[in-house]
């Protein structure tokens, strides 16, 4: 057994009772990652001296562990996350060379002062676009049940690493699905809270209307647990909600009685697996055992989300990436006569092709001339998405239905079909629109391809708690939050 198979919790008591250092905890993250990371290739940087000083310090404080929530504990963090002194990228060329950050993001500086250790940044596709990391500048990775499958995107050097036991916890960020999608791919668990839960003061901005932070864990309860300490208002970011933050953890009380689940028949349609499809309606009747109920819902909205979120997130990151110039900080050509063609040839050369899609998609949705057929509509689809959520949490206390269409697919498999790649996001996407919560538990394994995929829990806004409840009971119920890749092969 593995030390990275126990909860926080039992990590905690064990570092009390003296079993184990955090010395030991994070020397064992570093051995880890050096044995599997030539094969899942999740790190982009390592913390490795700063983290066993950081180790060394807390062990000499001597104090108890459970004085800090998250005391001793190591923990990854997605590229798109400011950490001062640590280079971060966002997996781009364009950001290659900023090795020293004058900030910590607020979710570190929480994490900090909870006396977690930061282990490393991890691999993303670059700035968060894409659904397989295959469009990191950098490297990438692979799917650790499988090799030759993508990990998901875009945080997928988060979900991956967690799943190969190099970190046992990992933050990512989710604008479309990036925290779920690659979860469900990984057989861990993701969850995108309530946009305005958590601070995206230093996250860096992809569509600001939809970005948020969120945990990549192996179990509920741990999920739970860091969520606790990133949440909460922050005056660094002004859509930061002033809201109290429940003690998540208390919700976990292994009990959905009287609990109504609405199932969206669009989620169970042409183009989403049998095979997935089938667990889902077996997770169901595992939740029903448990005193829950469900009935099939619509929301009738749900097939025009992909191109909705495809135009506003677009939009949002032809604005959000105009500051990448070569002036301020990142890459600057070197091939340039004038400060024009500078401008041009430092964009050019330090973008890739899904970024450069993306600013011209989005340029073009807001030019004038076209911003009321294209923005505007894509924003008044926005609000009908948004109301039918709201429709069916007046009657149901979470929606459920499959995370993604599909398990992993191969590495190349799609990377020239941007559509395709798209349309992943078909359960995802509505979720971020209307900015509600939503989880992806493990919930089976492909009979065809033996790939883990993942179950949607989807909850009110705010509601987190219930959200974690119904995961934590399913979870405990259907036990596959205890199994393991073999690296390298299929399962
Ligand atoms: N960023 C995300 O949440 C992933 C989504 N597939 C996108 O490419 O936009």
């Amino acid at each position: 057994m593995s030390l990275f198979d126990h909860t926080i919790k039992e990590l905690q008591d064990k570092l009390n009772n003296k079993e184990i250092t955090v010395t030991d905890l994070v020397k064992e993250t570093y051995k880890q990652i050096r044995e599997t990371d030539d094969k899942v290739q999740a790190f982009l940087t390592l913390n490795e001296e700063d983290a066993l000083a950081n180790a060394k310090a807390l062990d000499e404080q001597g104090i108890d562990a459970d004085q800090f929530p998250m005391f001793g504990m190591p923990i990854g963090i997605k590229d798109n996350i400011v950490t001062k002194g640590l280079r971060t990228t966002c997996a781009s060329q364009i950001l290659s060379n900023l090795d020293d950050p004058l900030y910590d993001a607020t979710v570190v500086t929480k994490l900090k002062d909870a006396k977690a250790i930061n282990i490393g940044k991890l691999n993303m596709d670059e700035f968060a676009m894409g659904s397989s990391n295959e469009n990191s500048s950098m490297q990438k990775t692979r799917n650790p049940w499988n090799t030759d499958y993508v990990p998901g995107g875009s945080s997928g050097g988060s979900a991956a690493s967690v799943a190969a036991g190099q970190v046992p916890f990992a933050l990512g960020s989710d604008t479309g699905g990036s925290v779920r999608q690659p979860a469900s791919y990984c057989g861990v668990v993701g969850m995108k809270p309530t946009y305005g839960r958590v601070s995206r003061f230093g996250l860096v901005a992809f569509a600001s209307s939809l970005d948020q932070i969120g945990p990549i864990t192996k179990t509920v309860e741990d999920n739970a647990r860091i969520l606790e300490v990133i949440a909460g208002q922050d005056k660094m970011d002004s859509t930061s909600a002033n809201l109290d933050v429940p003690k998540y953890t208390e919700a976990l009380t292994n009990d959905v009685k009287g609990l109504k689940i609405g199932v969206p028949k669009e989620y169970f349609v042409e183009g989403v697996d049998e095979a997935v499809q089938d667990s889902i309606r077996e997770a169901l009747k595992v939740l029903e055992a448990q005193g829950a109920e469900w009935e099939e819902v619509s929301l009738p909205h749900s097939n025009y989300a992909v191109a909705s979120y495809y135009m506003i997130a677009s939009s949002e990151a032809s604005a959000n990436l105009a500051r990448f110039d070569g002036v301020r900080y990142g890459k600057r050509s070197e091939n340039a006569n004038d400060m024009m063609e500078m401008f041009k040839m430092s964009r050019s050369e330090g973008f890739g092709d899904e970024v450069k899609r993306r600013i011209m998609l989005g340029t073009f949705a807001l030019s004038s001339g076209y911003y009321d057929a294209y923005y505007k509509k894509a924003q008044q689809v926005r609000t009908l998405i948004k109301q039918d959520f709201e429709k069916i949490f007046e009657k149901y206390d979470v929606v459920i239905g499959p995370t993604a269409p599909t398990t992993a697919f191969k590495i190349g498999e799609k990377i020239d079909d941007p559509l395709t790649m798209y349309a992943n996001d078909l359960m995802t996407i509505p979720v971020n629109l209307a900015g509600v919560p939503a989880i992806s538990v493990p919930c089976g394994f492909h009979p065809s391809n033996k790939m883990p995929f993942g179950l949607q829990i989807i909850g009110k806004h705010f509601d987190e708690s219930t959200v974690y409840r119904v995961a934590h009971t399913y979870e405990q119920a259907a036990g596959y939050y205890k199994e393991k890749p073999q690296l390298g092969g299929a399962k």
